[in-house]
């Protein structure tokens, strides 16, 4: 199999989906009562113990008798089996509405997004014309016009409905045209047909489900809608027609409107639920390769496909990266901001990351995390975490890696705390579902380590809301969250920036502290060498996205051999903020 081809079978969203609805109440619910109402479509002419169009004069309006189950309609027809033949009619227009609006929104999305150009820029006119007419009133006239069939206006429908597709599926085409496992199948041969057919329809088809099963919910209640308005055809029995006239008699039967009315609203809500547990799903496995972030692990995972294997480093190396090349795509293509970082860190060490801000440190940790901001990718290098290649992994595997193994503590504790929830419902609920232990146990532990993180009254913190407690105290409640699931790799972003000058030097000695105590390494991301001095075994000096120079700490403190570094040294004993780098070659003077 071609490395292109493999790719996109690598995730599979379809049965991932299907997976999220198996396990979840509601959606099995809704999945059951589906496929009552295919059953009772498909078997209708099996099953009914009537002939829907049949009438009994005794029983116009009449209660249930052992041949009429459910009573007789005002026309003395059995309500039963107009009920299951009007299923197979209502879930038939159903179906017309949401396949015209599928044929022609996927198609038109499909090639809007791949080819662009001017096709994209008429089909996205077209798609806002048609999405600035009122559906209902275009509905009407088109009764008037074409008569009642119900498939005909359905079917005129599905034209209204497909700019919802031809939308989304454009925006996902182009949010993955360009993944590398795209361009292979290009590079390889394959014909630009195959490629949309194989490699991106494939890939994007969890969320056009999705909008099907939603869809097809606001067709039914449309066409239903429609017919309780007397526009359909009176001799096809329909959920909405039966609706209708069970409404004319409420007086005189009151009870048969509960049938059709059951009938639809359960319909409805059962799509609508199987639409919502599949998108649940997609959110939480961050978009089963949708999210930005998601594409960028995606994307290192095709790009592991095609890559040698990397060489693993020693076993007291719990990290090591390899030439790592981070990337932004802008309109004007690649942005590289970091450029072919190499380094490595002990287990137990602390490794410094220092530079001036820009100079691609926090991008460097960010990629290790795997949460580059939106556009952002690895382009290329390895990065090794305890003899796993983070880069080759897909989105699920980092995000079991994430608060178990690798912990971050932010720059900025207060916008790092959700202000809505309380202090200790964010620490217990990460302990939760991370170690699986249970609410007693999970806050026991948070207590403990409020306590242990120097918070005087631990379960006034546990009680409170982030916006009642200091800065100093909010980012020692992120350390606790860090370190509450015993990580192996700590990875903390200019941690006291923010922070008080008195409460900075407390901060620093907690987290050496914590580094003995739990056995933990540490990346100490900082622009400011006194952090260096205190809190680090060795360091690398970052300037525009590469290393300049990485030793120990007593190294570089006494034989700086970059001149970048010694001018951050210099900045850093003058206490001031250090001023832009001039190199050398652009001088003409060495310092
Ligand atoms: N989302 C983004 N899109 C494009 N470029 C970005 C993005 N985020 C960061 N960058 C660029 O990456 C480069 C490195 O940024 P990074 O945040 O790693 O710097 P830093 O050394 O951590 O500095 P600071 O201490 O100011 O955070 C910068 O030039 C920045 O403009």
């Amino acid at each position: 199999m071609s490395t292109a081809a493999a790719a996109p079978a690598a995730t599979n969203p379809t049965k991932g989906a299907l997976k999220a609805v198996l396990r979840s109440p509601l959606g099995i619910a809704a999945s059951l009562v589906l496929v009552v109402m295919v059953l009772a479509a498909v078997l209708a002419p099996f099953v009914a113990p009537n002939n829907p169009g049949n009438v009994r004069l005794d029983m116009m309006n009449g209660a249930a008798d052992t041949s009429y189950w459910l009573g007789g309609d005002s026309g003395g027809r059995d309500i039963f089996s107009r009920l299951l033949f009007a299923a197979r009619n209502t879930l038939l227009g159903a179906l017309v509405a949401v396949g015209v609006a599928t044929i022609l929104g996927v198609t038109t999305g499909l090639i809007a997004g791949y080819f662009g150009k001017a096709f994209d820029f008429i089909a996205g006119w077209v798609s806002d014309a048609l999405m600035a007419l009122p559906s209902l009133i275009v509905l009407l006239a088109f009764f008037k016009v074409l008569g009642s069939s119900v498939y005909l206006s359905m079917a005129v429908f599905g034209v209204m409905l497909a700019p919802g597709f031809f939308r989304l599926t454009r925006n996902l085409v182009m949010g993955v045209k360009n993944e590398l496992y795209v361009d292979a199948a290009r590079v390889s041969g394959l014909s630009d047909a195959r490629i949309i057919a194989r490699h991106i329809l494939l890939v994007i088809r969890a969320p056009i489900v999705i909008q099907i099963a939603i869809v097809s919910g606001v067709a039914i209640v449309i066409q239903s809608g429609l017919e309780f308005l007397g526009l359909g055809d009176p001799r096809t029995p329909t959920w909405g027609g039966m609706l209708q006239d069970a409404f004319a008699n409420i007086y005189v039967a009151p009870t048969s409107i509960l049938w059709p009315g059951l009938a639809i609203s359960l319909t409805v809500a059962s799509l609508v639920l199987l639409g919502n547990t599949m998108r649940d799903w997609m959110q939480k496995s961050s978009s089963g390769g949708h999210g930005a972030r998601a594409r960028a692990r995606k994307l290192a995972a095709s790009r592991a496909l095609t890559q040698k294997p990397v060489a693993l480093p020693p076993a007291d190396t719990i990290l090591r990266i390899s030439d790592l090349v981070v990337g932004y795509d802008t309109p004007s293509g690649l942005k590289e901001v970091v450029k072919g970082v190499s380094l490595e860190l002990k287990r137990g060490e602390t490794l410094g990351l220092v530079g001036e801000s820009g100079s691609g440190k926090t991008q460097t940790a960010f990629s290790v995390l795997g949460l580059l901001s939106s556009g952002g990718r690895v382009v290329s290098g390895s990065i090794v975490f305890d003899g796993q290649d983070l880069t080759s992994l897909d989105e699920a595997s980092m995000h079991k890696l994430r608060g178990k193994r690798l912990a971050y503590v932010p720059q900025e504790p207060m916008s790092n705390l959700d202000p809505a929830f309380r202090i200790g419902f964010q620490l217990v609920e990460p302990m939760r579902t991370v170690l699986g232990i249970s609410e007693a146990e999970a806050k026991k532990r948070a207590l403990a380590l409020l306590a242990r993180v120097g918070l005087p009254d631990p379960m006034r913190a546990f009680n409170a809301y982030p916006h009642e407690i200091s800065g100093g105290m909010a980012q020692r409640v992120l350390i606790a969250g860090a370190v509450s699931c015993n990580p192996d790799l700590l990875i903390a972003d200019e941690p006291t920036t923010a922070l008080d000058v008195t409460v900075q030097a407390e901060v620093l000695k907690l987290l050496r502290d914590l580094k003995e105590e739990f056995h933990m390494s540490v990346i100490l991301v900082t622009h400011n060498f006194g952090v260096v001095a205190d809190s680090c075994d060795r360091v690398a000096v970052m300037r525009d996205g590469r290393v300049v120079e990485a030793s120990d700490v007593t190294n570089l403190f006494t034989n700086p051999q970059h001149d970048y570094t010694r001018m951050l040294l210099g900045s850093t004993l003058e206490n001031s903020t250090p001023p832009a780098y001039v190199p050398p070659s652009s001088t003409g003077v060495a310092a």
